[in-house]
């Protein structure tokens, strides 16, 4: 992703209270343009509230947001050059497909041909032209979804902001929806601003991820680093499943933390600021990072027992115990398992992880 693009909206120190309830703490975040962000975090953590206060539906109670560079405090929803897709579509039910694109763009001043050309052309960006003349009910989950965003995207707005817009499809539906909607952020050049509590549908869509809890930001960065390197126990727990284990720090020797698991094993992992020799922390360690053997086969390794195998399709989880030390995941793909021998419990093995894999969590 080039670093050139221009800010977007700027989302400054914006608090939000309802009364006595903090519902978004001083949260500060930039949004490129042409970039397709997600605000990712669990029911309650304050991401739809964000979305609302850019929208222009809920006011902000502390801080500034600008769009594109303009300071929208006093702007009202209409006037601002954004538009939101909301989770239940909001279909005009007894309205055609056509006219329910084209009557947000009359409400706008176009006249009706206009309007209907640029539905026409918006119906044809989501291919569901064929279906202009029928109703909502005559459609299906997924192309009602597709209406809605053709809907949203008809007045060219400059930013479309998604509310979980996938969260009332079914699963297979959701994924083919997750490709088409990363497809036409990325035909269109506007930039999304998607909520979602699916961490797996915030890594395979978004360009940059901000991961909320209770009204605050946790990490900001692309998919990637927030997965490799998250950098507290949160992030570290919601996103993706990862062996976390209480550590305490033996010694800091170039840049790295030697780290004491219990049981008299030991980890290297990445230095953090403010965690020094003899702490008591939190380590993260991905179970695809792990690879299981019968000799050691990298600088790090831990020698433990096999606990138990669990097939799961494309991949086997192996569960070891260290000798008085904790458990370790284990994922084995099963695409190279020609390569990989499957140990059986009770079998003596070694866990091994290149230097880097295990990280070091702040909180
Ligand atoms: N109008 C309101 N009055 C009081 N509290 C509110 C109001 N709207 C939201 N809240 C509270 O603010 C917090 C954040 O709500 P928000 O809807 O932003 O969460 P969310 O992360 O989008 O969750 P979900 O995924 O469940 O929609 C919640 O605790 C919610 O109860």
């Amino acid at each position: 992703m080039s670093e050139e693009r221009s800010v977007a909206i700027d989302v400054r120190d914006a608090v939000k209270r309802y009364g006595d309830f903090t519902a978004l703490k001083q949260i500060s975040v930039s949004i490129k343009d042409n970039e397709f962000f997600t605000l990712l975090g669990p029911s309650g953590c304050g991401k739809t509230t964000l979305l609302r206060m850019i929208a222009g539906f809920e006011s902000v109670t502390e801080g500034e947001i600008y769009l594109y560079g303009q300071e929208i405090a006093n702007l009202p929803p209409h006037q601002r050059p954004v538009n939101t897709v909301f989770q239940n579509y909001a279909l005009f039910p007894h309205m055609t497909i056509l006219d329910n694109i084209g009557f947000g763009l009359e409400m706008r001043g176009s006249s009706k041909a206009d309007a209907r050309k640029r539905a026409g052309e918006m119906l044809e960006l989501v291919q569901l032209s064929q279906f202009a003349s029928r109703k909502p009910s005559q459609l299906s989950g997924g192309q009602q979804q597709r209406v809605a965003l053709a809907r949203a995207l008809a007045p060219r707005p400059k930013a479309l902001l998604l509310d979980e817009p996938l969260s009332a499809l079914d699963l297979k539906l959701r994924k083919a929806m997750q490709m088409e909607l990363k497809h036409l952020q990325r035909e269109t050049g506007i930039t999304f601003v998607f909520v979602t509590h699916d961490q797996e549908e915030a890594l395979t869509m978004s360009d940059r991820i901000a991961v909320m809890s209770a009204g605050e930001l946790q990490q900001l960065g692309e998919a990637r680093d927030i997965y490799e390197r998250p950098r507290n126990m949160f992030v570290a727990d919601f996103i993706g499943e990862t062996n976390l284990l209480d550590v305490s720090v033996d010694k800091i020797v170039n840049g790295r933390a030697i780290c004491h698991l219990g049981g008299g094993h030991e980890l290297t992992c990445n230095e953090v600021e403010g965690v020094g020799v003899g702490s008591n922390v939190h380590m993260s360690v991905r179970p695809e990072r792990l690879f299981i053997s019968d000799e050691p086969t990298e600088s790090e390794s831990l020698k433990g027992k096999v606990l138990e195998n669990i097939f799961a399709g494309t991949d086997i989880t192996t569960i070891i115990d260290l000798a008085d030390g904790p458990n370790f995941t284990v994922r084995t793909s099963n695409s190279d398992r020609g390569n990989k021998r499957i140990f059986e419990p009770g079998n003596e093995v070694f866990v091994n992880m290149e230097l880097g894999a295990a990280r070091l969590l702040v909180d």
